[in-house]
């Protein structure tokens, strides 16, 4: 089995602490995703999984077995880095066939594995060329194949897509996609930046935030149900629009009076006493549209951005608060400079207080299953700076392969 689970799993580098009280139940085959701000731990926990840093608290298990001290070559996964870090003078098969001759595999077996691995990854034709000679996409690929060929039961991902330009990224993450469908039972956990690849290819994403666990739940259940304001503006771009006010009446349905003079109705319940109670209103970008009727939100254009499908609306860019973000279909160059009246969806709305949501005050377990109300978003969180994983990489070389296929 290639379950994983994380109890209570810390991490320390001297007196600083990076990661505590992670408490995490992977399930066989599931496709996780980790994300978070910049230097919160991601790489930091997966390494952890991979053996590659230690576990200072904690526990880990992979198939019910106690990891914590196991070496990274008895752990039964393999890892791609951001870097692809292939040996430069190897072919592509002997790239590939690496990790299986350090592990004594026969010449027949690693034949099997590599032409496996290579038609898998579309790479059959490019087995005997040296890496210069491939595209970075394919580089990649390479590096994808020497995890494959050892055939483990765990994945995991270091970003690595980041090095790659914006077309071979999508492509790749259709292989990647479609390498997992053609692999059920293994179980997949992938850091990235890229919202786009979290929300495509995770099965559940782990919001990753202050050296602990903002949320986990399936992109679009954290997309629609935020459970914090920080997750409400982390996942979407652009970000969340957060509008200050207090709860007016309370009900099935609140009215919230903005401070700046408006109202909203919103499809979240409050009860007697919240009256007065200060609430941020969370409208996404997206779900803002122009009306004659009751605005929830108006003002004058400062910025537009024509993107082709959508355009961006930007109020008040030179306040010292985050400016209001409108995305809406088409092109309207013309609204720069104009007052418009926004409204949403008293559903699309969410209330928040003091950056928890309503929604989950009294326990999440309270809200009925939860059920997909639109598409995924789309966007980046943006780029990532390129480190060398090349060590890393050739540690994990060493790893011995399990004798036969890991089941
Ligand atoms: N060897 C180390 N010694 C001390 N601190 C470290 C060490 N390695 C990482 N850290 C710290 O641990 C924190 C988490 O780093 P990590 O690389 O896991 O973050 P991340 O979320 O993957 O970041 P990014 O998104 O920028 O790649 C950072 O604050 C980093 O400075």
């Amino acid at each position: 089995m290639a379950d994983l689970k994380l109890t209570d799993v810390a991490k320390s580098y001297g007196d600083v602490q990076v990661l505590r009280d992670i408490d995490l139940d992977i399930r066989s085959g599931e496709f996780i995703v980790f994300v978070g701000p910049s230097g919160c731990g991601k790489s930091t926990l997966l390494r952890m999984i991979a053996g590659l840093e230690q576990i200072t608290g904690g526990e880990l298990k992979i198939g019910g077995q106690v990891m914590n001290d196991i070496p990274p070559s008895q752990r039964g996964i393999a890892m791609v880095f951001q870097s692809y870090a292939l040996y430069p003078h190897m072919t592509v098969r002997d790239n590939m066939a690496f990790a299986l001759k350090i592990a004594g595999q026969s010449k027949e077996q690693i034949q099997a594995a590599t032409d496996r691995a290579g038609k898998m990854l579309q790479l059959t034709p490019y087995l005997d060329r040296l890496p210069k000679a491939l595209s970075g996409g394919q580089r990649q690929r390479v590096a994808i194949g020497r995890a494959i060929v050892r055939d483990p039961k765990v994945y995991l991902f270091d970003e690595p897509l980041s090095n790659l330009d914006a077309a071979l990224r999508v492509a790749t993450r259709i292989e990647i996609a479609q390498l997992k469908a053609s692999m059920p039972d293994r179980t997949m956990i992938y850091v990235t930046h890229d919202q786009t690849e979290a929300m495509t290819l995770a099965d559940r994403i782990v919001v990753l935030a202050g050296g602990g666990i903002a949320q986990v739940g399936a992109p679009l259940e954290l997309y629609e149900r935020p459970m914090t304001e920080f997750v409400a503006q982390f996942i979407g771009s652009p970000a969340m629009n957060l509008l200050p006010g207090r709860v007016k009446t309370v009900g099935a349905m609140t009215t919230v009076a903005l401070d700046v003079g408006l109202e909203a109705q919103v499809a979240i319940p409050t009860r007697a006493g919240d009256e007065g109670m200060v609430v941020n209103l969370g409208v996404r970008p997206e779900d803002m549209r122009e009306t004659d009727g009751t605005p929830v939100f108006e003002g004058t254009v400062d910025l537009t951005e024509a993107l082709g499908e959508v355009t961006l609306l930007y109020f008040g860019t030179g306040a010292e608060t985050a400016p209001i973000t409108a995305k809406l279909p088409g092109i309207h160059p013309d609204l720069k400079g104009k007052r418009v009246r926004l409204t949403a969806d008293p559903h699309a709305l969410h209330l928040f207080h003091k950056g928890q949501s309503l929604l989950y005050r009294d326990g999440a377990d309270r809200l009925p299953p939860y059920q997909p109300r639109m598409a995924a978003p789309s966007g980046s969180m943006g780029g990532t700076p390129a480190h060398s994983d090349r060590g890393a990489d050739r540690a994990m070389d060493g790893m011995v392969i399990p004798e036969g296929p890991v089941r």
